[in-house]
């Protein structure tokens, strides 16, 4: 009952999921998400994809690292300032947050918001890039990141987000998200 005419808040409007993925962990974790939350999901995509080739994407985003390349995004948020908490999800690539989430926080500004950084990676954890996340978003509130391990594409293992894995993740992430009190 609203008998003020007020528009009724609604939290799960205001909250954006952006992730980048490539074989999918990444993506499968921002459905729990978009599940628990009822948000938004927006994928990351590149005006050039990269390389189907493991070794390939390996050494031009180290190349990407080195030189500060920002590859320019397909993907743009038209109504950015609608969102107040912003979930931003990424593989850790050679130990670094990928190019393209770094174009991202570099052409979307995100002052003022919750961001929320979750993650999947091959064994190896989270690298540098928390630390890169916090330098971009310097005027945001930067939660608590999750972090699960997901495929190892090098050893020609892809998706791994389904049966006991996938409830496992599950489990996390309510305990995450209930502890982050976003
Ligand atoms: C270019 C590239 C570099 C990677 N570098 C790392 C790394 O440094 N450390 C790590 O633990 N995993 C690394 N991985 C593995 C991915 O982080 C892992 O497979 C992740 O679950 C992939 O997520 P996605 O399925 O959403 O693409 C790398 C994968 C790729 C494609």
């Amino acid at each position: 009952d609203n008998p003020l005419g007020k528009p009724i808040e609604n939290k799960a409007q205001h909250i954006l999921i952006v992730y980048l993925s490539r074989t999918n962990n990444t993506r499968a974790v921002a459905q729990m998400i978009q599940k628990k939350t009822g948000g938004e999901m927006t994928a990351i995509e590149l005006q050039d994809p990269y390389p189907e080739n493991y070794q390939e994407i390996v050494a031009q985003v180290a190349e990407e690292n080195e030189t500060g390349f920002l590859p320019p995004l397909q993907t743009k948020i038209n109504n950015l300032d609608h969102y107040d908490t912003v979930f931003i999800g990424f593989p850790t690539w050679g130990m670094q947050l990928p190019p393209p989430i770094k174009s991202f926080l570099t052409t979307n500004n995100l002052s003022g918001k919750t961001v929320i950084p979750f993650n999947t990676n091959a064994g190896y954890g989270l690298g540098s890039t928390i630390k890169t996340i916090n330098k971009l978003c310097s005027d945001s509130k930067v939660l608590e990141a999750f972090s699960v391990e997901g495929g190892i594409e090098r050893d020609g293992i892809l998706f791994v987000m389904e049966g006991e894995k996938a409830e496992q993740v599950e489990e996390k992430l309510d305990d995450w998200l209930t502890k982050i009190d976003f």
